[in-house]
């Protein structure tokens, strides 16, 4: 037996270890496995060099609980350590031999997880006494057995160990007990080592095995068939996902079935970015756009991010530019350093490079779509037009990728891109000091009315009912050139699109203060707030409208306190129709002055209701005034 003591720094590394370096204590088991995984892919190495001749098929790794010993056990097939190894890279922390490996063997691709130097010592955040029991490949090597107890202090002596391998062998006692429970380890192994590309095995598990029965019996009808069932290993992982595959072997299905291995019972994805890249970083992964059903909830962190196949995270902020969060997936890159922290992540070139590539593959796919299916992608825009606009709004070069090819909509349902649809309203809707105003509505139902008014006065009405639409339209007015968005309620329909056009009106300027007066002491408004306009005559006899400033502050406020941005009283403009029969001639010639109260407020509340404003006992008794009305 030989005693030692760990080269490190301090001799109080284990409390540091345990409090500082892993937030999350579970992963010592992800740096356990990811080891062995990188043991056997040594061994591999060494037989592809001709220098390990032993067999490398089906090496495998697996784990194992014994509640009696209270042990957690890893094994792996892997190519073990000679007592000098053992002496270097366990005894040295940080001093990790996978550098020392990747330096001799760097042309091989040999697919190493571990080159951190310090994820072995992570078994200490949970196991009291740590047990190493490894024999090495090299010719005679002699098996060892390596033992600490989370002090300095080490011990290494012979030990028995016919296989080449290592076992690692946690002693776990006490509040971290948790972690001789076959259910805790079976969680923490499928999501961290669902996709890793040895098979690990964990337990053992009944599958069926069909047996014909012997159809010369009597009830060999009854039952042609009788299912039994027989003990199988419990391979937990996928060794071949999908994102390292070709994806010239992989169809659509394929993509689906791995969609619902990632998202059991979501809806099936729209589409799906398969990224493969070797060179001026490594990456791999598979992209999707999920179907979005609620607007204000749609679901982030569900990429996760892989190195090697070893799941790291899915919180991929500092990797995936902000809009691409909305999908779902796996990144897969050893380049994405790991060990630093997000906000020197941010700044790494590789990451740079990596946020810039994925950005571009998905402006990449969305412009093939629209160029090869406008049909489908068209179909799909209510889904897509959430990552567009989001995309268009926060990230610079992603706009200019997809400009082109971002949609607006219509209320008679046809989509235009932004360029056509600036050309299709050149002549109708081009002001007195040429600004192309684009009119549009939130809600074509809440707003049928307005919307009518404009189309019969010759006008196209877009549908803009997302929920970025109001920091979309800020951006494309910021973008394009003499080019202002107005909702449809805006302004009075003579008015959406400034003209220099005087127009006839039926009142003298005599009679206009008249009616305005009227207007002013039935409804105690300040004058301002009122104004009598020579509109069509036949649009409504009075209007309520919201100017388009004053209505985007409303907005902004109302998406600041997380409601949708909508109606509500607020702030709003009074516009009396003095062409209108019902005012330059009904009203303008009332006597009695009982009914000039009554039909004034009767044709306000009229114009409230008409924009969704009147309810309580103003409606009921706006309702109690109609039907006297229509009995008189
Ligand atoms: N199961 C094993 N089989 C063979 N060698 C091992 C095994 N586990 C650890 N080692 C050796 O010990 C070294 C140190 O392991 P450790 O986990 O501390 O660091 P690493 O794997 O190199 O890097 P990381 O911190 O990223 O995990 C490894 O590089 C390897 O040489």
């Amino acid at each position: 037996m030989n005693k030692g003591h760990i080269s490190v720094q301090s001799e109080n590394i284990f409390p540091i270890i345990k409090q500082f370096l892993y937030s999350d204590q579970d992963i010592f088991l992800r740096e356990l496995v990811s080891n062995a995984v990188d043991a056997i892919q040594k061994l591999k190495t060494l037989s592809r060099k001709g220098e390990f001749k032993g067999s490398t098929e089906d090496l495998r790794i697996k784990i194992e609980i014994d509640p009696d010993k209270k042990t957690l056990t890893i094994s792996d097939q892997g190519l073990g350590m000679t007592e000098e190894e053992v002496k270097k890279y366990l005894n040295q922390m940080a001093l990790s031999s996978a550098n020392d490996f990747l330096d001799k063997y760097k042309d091989e691709g040999t697919g190493i997880i571990g080159h951190f130097g310090l994820g072995f010592y992570s078994s200490f955040m949970v196991a009291k006494k740590v047990e190493v029991v490894t024999k090495s490949w090299q010719k005679d090597a002699k098996a060892v057995k390596w033992i600490c107890e989370g002090e300095p202090e080490y011990m290494i002596e012979d030990a028995t160990r016919d296989q080449v391998g290592t076992d690692v062998i946690l002693h776990i006692e006490g509040e971290d007990e948790e972690y001789l429970e076959e259910r805790t380890i079976s969680d923490l192994l499928e999501k961290y080592c669902k996709f890793l590309p040895v098979p690990i095995q964990f337990g053992t598990k009944e599958v069926p095995v069909e047996t014909a029965t012997d159809e010369s019996t009597d009830e060999a009808e009854d039952k042609a068939k009788e299912v039994e069932t027989e003990e199988v290993p419990n391979i937990i992982n996928n060794t071949h996902p999908l994102w390292k595959k070709n994806p010239t072997d992989l169809n659509d299905q394929d993509y689906l079935d791995f969609y619902d291995e990632l998202y059991p019972y979501s809806d099936q994805p729209l589409f799906w970015i398969h990224l493969n890249i070797d060179f001026p970083f490594h990456l791999t992964g598979v992209l999707y756009f999920p179907k979005i059903h609620n607007q204000l909830e749609v679901q982030k962190n569900k990429i996760h991010l892989y190195s090697n196949q070893v799941y790291v995270t899915d919180e991929v902020k500092e990797i995936v530019p902000e809009f691409l969060t909305l999908l779902h997936g796996v990144i897969d890159s050893p380049d994405i350093p790991l060990n630093v922290s997000r906000s020197a992540l941010q700044s790494d070139r590789n990451v740079k490079k990596i946020t810039g590539y994925i950005t571009k593959k998905v402006a990449d796919k969305l412009k093939e779509l629209y160029n090869t299916d406008r049909e489908q992608y068209e179909a799909k825009w209510e889904d897509i037009g959430v990552f567009i606009k989001y995309g268009m709004i926060s990230d610079e070069k992603f706009y200019d990728r997809v400009k082109d090819i971002v949609l607006l909509k219509s209320t008679e349902g046809e989509y235009h891109t932004i360029d056509a649809y600036l050309d299709k309203i050149k002549d109708s809707q081009t002001d007195k000091n040429d600004v192309r105003v684009v009119i549009y509505t939130f809600h074509k139902d809440a707003q049928d009315s307005y919307v009518t008014a404009a189309q019969d006065y010759g006008y196209d009405v877009l549908l803009l009912d997302q929920v970025l639409d109001n920091h979309f339209i800020q951006t494309v007015e910021q973008k394009w050139d003499k080019v202002r968005f107005v909702r449809v309620d805006s302004e009075t329909v003579d008015q959406l699109v400034a003209k220099d056009e005087e127009k006839e009106t039926a009142l003298s300027e005599k009679e206009q203060e008249k009616i305005k007066g009227i207007f002013k002491d039935v409804l105690s408004l300040d004058d301002h707030r009122l104004e009598i306009r020579p509109l069509p005559v036949d649009a409504a006899p009075v209007q309520i409208v919201k100017p388009e400033f004053m209505r985007r502050m409303e907005d902004m406020q109302r998406m600041q306190s997380g409601q949708l941005p909508g109606q509500g009283l607020g702030m709003h403009q009074i516009v009396i129709n003095g062409n209108h029969p019902l005012i330059a001639q009904k009203l303008n010639n009332m006597r009695s002055e009982e009914k000039k109260v009554d039909f004034t407020k009767y044709l306000y509340n009229l114009a409230l209701l008409n924009q969704n404003m009147l309810n309580g006992k103003a409606l009921t008794d706006f309702v109690k005034q109609s039907l006297d009305y229509a009995n008189s």
